[in-house]
């Protein structure tokens, strides 16, 4: 049996990451993966596929508003086979590049699926064993396939068929409001299709404020997807229109048909078939292995990261969660925990939404006292002339000294601006510190500097 002082099972964002950290800190390790396609969530199946076809929608959008910009295009639609293609070209480069780093002789890799023997081995599917001092489980997630009448039924399609589409689908039901469903809503229908989206909550994007969702909304239904919200699902079946799907909608039962079905009702996280229980790794409530503030779970020399331990399924935190993982397990010195107070959320739709820090329903909750400022986006010049002129900035800081707590951007740019406040929120700057900086005329970032003030004046008048 070969020994290692560390080993990753699952080599995505957060077990390559920890395998990285780990080898250059001079120990001997082994990543495990039964991929069939090495690279991980975020490279082959998420973020890069996603954002590859979604800046192609944008662009495309763009062009079919020339008229807004005083031009004249006189069409412009998708080709898709050739965005198809570009798409499998960039990820192939991205993967290969990233299959590099992995066979590079700075780990051994055993391509195979790993379950636990017991807390310090693990048996792969080719009945090889290997004994780790250390471990991180970095297995990931899948897709979900909650209990609705009828769904696993129907050939139901995930993210990835979406993300693999060389066609335009006539018609498509997109069950579910989460950032698949509206990310990869959008795009099906800004590529031509008609789109239906079902959401169970009052809102789409639930996890940002009610007026972020409705900037989205408004503008989902100014392209024309037919939005559904403060839904039940009845059921689902087959028809000689495809497929149909009943759902009760303010009291009413409504039925829509399309000639697909899309399945973005949420992830589940990769835990079954490892055999946790043979390690005493347990669970939380909601399925994902329990961790503490280092990653280790309720075995202290086994670590997790990434969406097998959530609690966001983020790709830059499944990174930080593994290289945390690997410094800890070797004794790192003054390492600090990663801070929730600094969760940054991008969600790529157009208009798009961002959110760092901690937002206004956490501090009603918590009755934390704060001020907060907006400033909407179709009072700046810069985006009048940019024709982005829809949602708000919005900055929430400490009303004693105008700390700066957090932000939500609705609107142009959003996942680019909201990085304007990383920097201040890591180092607990002021509105004050922040209105030190220069701020260019005319940009975008410009509009932060409103909210900026605003709370600076209140904190004045107090
Ligand atoms: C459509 C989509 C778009 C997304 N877009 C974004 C985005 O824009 N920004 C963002 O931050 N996040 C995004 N995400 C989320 C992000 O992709 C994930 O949070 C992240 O990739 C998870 O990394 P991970 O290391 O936990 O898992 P993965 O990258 O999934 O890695 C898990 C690895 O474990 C392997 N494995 C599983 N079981 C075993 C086993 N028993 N033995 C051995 N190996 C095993 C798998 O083969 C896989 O390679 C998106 C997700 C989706 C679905
Ligand atoms: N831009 C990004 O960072 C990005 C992009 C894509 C995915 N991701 C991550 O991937 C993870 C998975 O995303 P997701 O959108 O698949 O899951 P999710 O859990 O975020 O969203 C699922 C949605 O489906 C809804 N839903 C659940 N059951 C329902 C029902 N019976 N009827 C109607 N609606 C129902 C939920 O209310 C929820 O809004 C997320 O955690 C997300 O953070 C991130």
């Amino acid at each position: 049996m070969k020994t290692f002082d560390f080993i990753a099972i699952g080599g995505g964002s957060a077990g390559f990451n920890a395998a990285r950290v780990a080898a250059d800190l001079g120990k001997k390790v082994a990543v495990v993966d039964g991929a069939k396609t090495l690279g991980g969530l975020c490279i082959l199946k998420g973020c890069m596929p996603s954002k590859t076809l979604l800046y192609a929608t944008d662009v495309l959008h763009l062009a079919q508003h020339g008229r807004d910009f005083g031009l004249k295009i006189p069409s412009a639609r998708v080709d898709m086979k050739r965005l198809h293609a570009r798409k499998r070209a960039i990820i192939g480069e991205f993967a290969d590049y990233r299959q590099q780093a992995m066979t590079s002789g700075k780990y051994s890799i055993f391509r195979e699926s790993a379950r636990f023997l017991d807390a310090d081995t693990v048996e792969l599917a080719d009945g090889t064993k290997l004994r780790g001092k250390r471990f991180i489980i970095g297995t990931g997630s899948r897709v979900a396939v909650p209990p609705i009448p009828g769904l696993s039924d129907v050939d139901a399609w995930t993210s990835d068929d979406v993300l693999d589409l060389d066609h335009v689908p006539e018609s498509v039901i997109v069950l579910g409001g989460g950032i698949v469903a509206c990310e990869l809503g959008q795009f099906l229908r800004r590529i031509g299709s008609r789109v239906v989206l079902i959401q169970r909550s009052p809102n789409i994007l639930k996890d940002h404020s009610p007026a972020a969702s409705e900037v989205v909304q408004q503008a989902f239904r100014d392209d024309g997807i037919d939005l559904h919200t403060d839904t039940k699902i009845e059921s689902i079946s087959r028809s000689a229109r495809g497929i149909s799907v009943r759902f009760r909608s303010s009291g009413r039962i409504v039925t829509r048909h399309a000639k697909h079905l899309f399945n973005a009702l949420g992830r589940s996280p990769n835990t079954d078939g490892l055999d946790l229980e043979k390690a005493g790794v347990k669970l939380s409530d909601d399925g994902r292995i329990k961790t503490n503030r280092w990653q280790q779970t309720s075995q202290s020399h086994i670590y997790a990261g990434g969406d097998v331990c959530g609690p966001h399924d983020i790709v830059h935190l499944a990174v930080a969660q593994g290289e945390l993982a690997a410094r800890h397990a070797f004794g790192v010195k003054a390492l600090k925990p990663i801070d929730p107070a600094l969760l940054l959320n991008v969600v790529f739709t157009d208009p798009p939404l961002a959110s760092i820090g901690i937002q206004e329903s956490e501090l009603q909750e918590n009755n934390v006292p704060y001020a907060v400022a907006t400033y909407p986006f179709d009072d700046h010049g810069k985006s009048i002339l940019m024709n982005a002129t829809r949602g708000y900035v919005k900055v929430i800081a400490d009303r004693k000294r105008g700390r700066v707590l957090g932000a939500e951007i609705a609107g142009s740019q959003a996942g680019e601006l909201i990085h304007c406040f990383s920097t201040p929120l890591a180092m607990k700057a002021t509105v004050h510190d922040m209105l030190k900086a220069p701020w260019y005329h005319p940009t975008l970032a410009e509009i932060l500097t409103y909210p900026l003030e605003d709370i600076a004046e209140q904190i004045t008048a107090q």
